[in-house]
Order: structure tokens, then C-alpha cells, then sequence
């Protein structure tokens, strides 16, 4: 995998989207090509409190949602070194959170449903999409979408780009940011 430049984050980079569009991947490849620590808080909530499906199974969306909000509270509102999060596509519902992605570089991980159709039909991890998952991602991502728009200071369109385009892409908008 090619090493790019170690960068220097001033505030945690935070990726945003709807369910699929590859925050957590793409996370995990920029953090690993520029020498930052990744965190993806789905994957602490699952660590902590078992899969995504039991705890819906178990505590409803309203229960997961308030696992969700106290664990990226907690990841944002610590004073640990700036790191690259990869948050839940619902987690941006929680006006608290809203609130601490004020302090953050927030990335709108803007996927199309062509984009993503592949990933949700074959993928049965994400409870909200059970039944038809195409419609429902539709429906979710639509409603959704001005939220995402309000909170980020970029836009990374997904379409057609390989993990190694996006991790380029965002390499460049944030050297142009942190460029005076
Ligand atoms: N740029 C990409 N090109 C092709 N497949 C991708 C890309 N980004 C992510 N994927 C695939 O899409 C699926 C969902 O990605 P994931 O990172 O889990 O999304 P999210 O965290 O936004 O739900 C995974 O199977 C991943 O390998
Ligand atoms: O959009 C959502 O409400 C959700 C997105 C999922 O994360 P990804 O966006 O990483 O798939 C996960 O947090 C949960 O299934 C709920
Ligand atoms: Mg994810």
C-alpha cells in the first residue's frame, strides 16, 4: 500500500454519510496511509455492547442511539491526539453531536444509490435495512442528506472512485486547507 505524506491533523477529520458509502473504509486506508490513529465508532459500540443487530434485537434503534451518542461523545470530547473518526451514517441525528462536530473537519461522504445498491444488497449487517434495502436506503439517505450537508466543510462524491482516488482526494482538499 503506498505510504503518503505523515500529516499533522489540527482537530479530529470526521467522515459523515449515509449507510455504505465508505466511511469506515476509507478511514481506516487514510489514517494508515498519513500515520494517524483511526477510530470507528461502530466498531467501539460493538466492542463494548455486542453486534449492531443484537443490540437493536435487544434496545430498539432508540436504545442503539443512545450507546451511539454517549461513545462518540466521549471519542470527540476527549483531549487524545487528533485522530481520523469514522462515525455511524445515523449518528448525526443526535443534537449533541451536532454540537461537537462544530469542533471538528467534518467530510460528507456523498455516495449515489448506483453506487451503493452492490453493498446494501448483499450486506445484512445494517438492521435499518432490513426488508427492501434499496428503498430503504433511498428513503433514509434522502431524509438525511440536509443534515449532512449542514455539518460538513467538504464534500467527497463517491461515484466511480476507488478507495485509493478518495484517499487522494481527501489527501488534497485538506492539504489545500491547511495550506495558509
Ligand atoms: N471506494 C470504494 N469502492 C468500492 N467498494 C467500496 C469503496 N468504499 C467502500 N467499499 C465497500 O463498501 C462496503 C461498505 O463500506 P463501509 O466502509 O463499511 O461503509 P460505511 O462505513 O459508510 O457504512 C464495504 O464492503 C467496502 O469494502
Ligand atoms: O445509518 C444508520 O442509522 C446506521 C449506520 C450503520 O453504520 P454505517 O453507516 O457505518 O453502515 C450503523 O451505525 C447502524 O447500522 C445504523
Ligand atoms: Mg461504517
Amino acid at each position: 500500500m503506498p505510504v503518503a505524506m505523515p500529516l499533522k491533523l489540527q482537530r479530529h477529520l470526521v467522515l459523515i454519510g449515509p449507510m455504505a458509502s465508505g466511511k469506515s473504509t476509507l478511514g481506516q486506508h487514510f489514517a494508515t496511509q498519513h500515520g494517524l490513529t483511526f477510530i470507528d465508532t461502530d466498531r467501539r459500540i460493538v466492542a463494548k455492547h455486542g453486534t449492531i443487530p443484537s443490540i437493536f434485537a435487544t434496545q430498539g434503534e432508540h436504545g442503539f442511539r443512545e450507546i451511539e451518542a454517549r461513545e462518540v461523545a466521549a471519542v470527540l470530547s476527549a483531549a487524545d491526539e487528533p485522530s481520523v473518526v469514522s462515525l455511524g451514517g445515523g449518528a448525526i441525528l443526535d443534537t449533541g453531536t451536532q454540537q461537537l462536530l462544530e469542533s471538528c473537519v467534518v467530510v460528507f461522504l456523498d455516495a449515489d444509490l448506483e453506487t451503493v445498491r452492490p453493498r446494501i444488497v448483499r450486506d445484512t449487517g445494517r438492521p435499518l435495512l432490513a426488508g427492501d434495502a434499496v428503498e430503504r436506503w433511498q428513503e433514509m439517505s434522502r431524509r438525511r442528506r440536509p443534515t449532512y450537508l449542514k455539518l460538513a466543510d467538504h464534500v467527497l462524491v463517491t461515484r466511480g472512485k476507488s478507495q485509493q482516488d478518495l484517499v487522494e482526494e481527501l489527501s488534497a482538499m485538506l492539504e489545500e486547507r491547511l495550506t495558509p
